[in-house]
């Protein structure tokens, strides 16, 4: 077991927008979070990753969480180069900086506020792909991507479930029959 929900129920005000689930999330599994705008996919991802506390319930998990939120936020006045060089700081391993640059296509250069959201969301992808968390939670992870960036995309979740647990909320349900084990479907707010 990577992460488990028991029970989570979260209110914001008088409004309940999580009730009473529970879920589990195994090494080597990708699952999806589906449901329309307002049903409480964000929340729940923000609930898995720690970072609200539920209301009521209990939320464990057996390793680290990255939440990768959907616009990603970035230092602006940073480069590329210098967010994936202050991830590596933590490992040593400066190379890779380069390397991974080039694989995800970004000038190491130019500074965040010049970036595009495809550009943004190639350098949250990469920088995933550098921390490697335990569990990746997802926030529309494909959103802003052109067809080269959704390939990126696929390679990394696959390069994930080798070795981690991935949710991820979509609206893109191509995305989600081709990539995920098994679903998690939210209702209408
Ligand atoms: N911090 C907050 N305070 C009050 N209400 C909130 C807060 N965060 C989310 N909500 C409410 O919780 C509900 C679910 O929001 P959430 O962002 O989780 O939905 P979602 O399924 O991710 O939607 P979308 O598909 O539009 O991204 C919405 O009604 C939203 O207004």
């Amino acid at each position: 077991m990577l992460l488990r929900l028991q029970g989570i129920s979260k209110r914001f005000g008088r409004d309940w927008v999580v009730r009473d689930l529970s879920f589990t999330l195994e090494r080597g599994e990708v699952v999806a979070l589906l449901g329309p705008n307002g049903s409480g996919k964000t929340t729940l991802l923000r609930l898995m990753a720690g970072l609200l506390k539920p209301t009521r319930g209990r939320v464990e998990r057996a390793g680290r969480a990255l939440f990768l939120a959907n616009p990603p936020a970035f230092h602006r006045h940073l480069t590329a180069r210098e967010h994936l060089l202050y991830d590596l700081a933590f490992h040593h391993q400066g190379k890779e900086a380069e390397e991974t640059l080039d694989r995800f296509g970004l000038p190491g250069d130019l500074p965040l506020y010049a970036f595009s959201s495809g550009m943004k969301k190639r350098l949250a992808l990469a920088r995933l792909t550098l921390l490697f968390p335990d569990i990746w939670l997802l926030d529309e992870p494909e959103t802003a991507l052109d067809k080269g960036g959704r390939e990126l995309l696929l390679a990394t979740l696959a390069e994930a479930r080798k070795r981690a647990g991935v949710v991820l909320a979509t609206h893109d349900r191509a995305l989600a029959e081709q990539v995920a084990d098994r679903t998690l479907e939210l209702g209408a707010a």
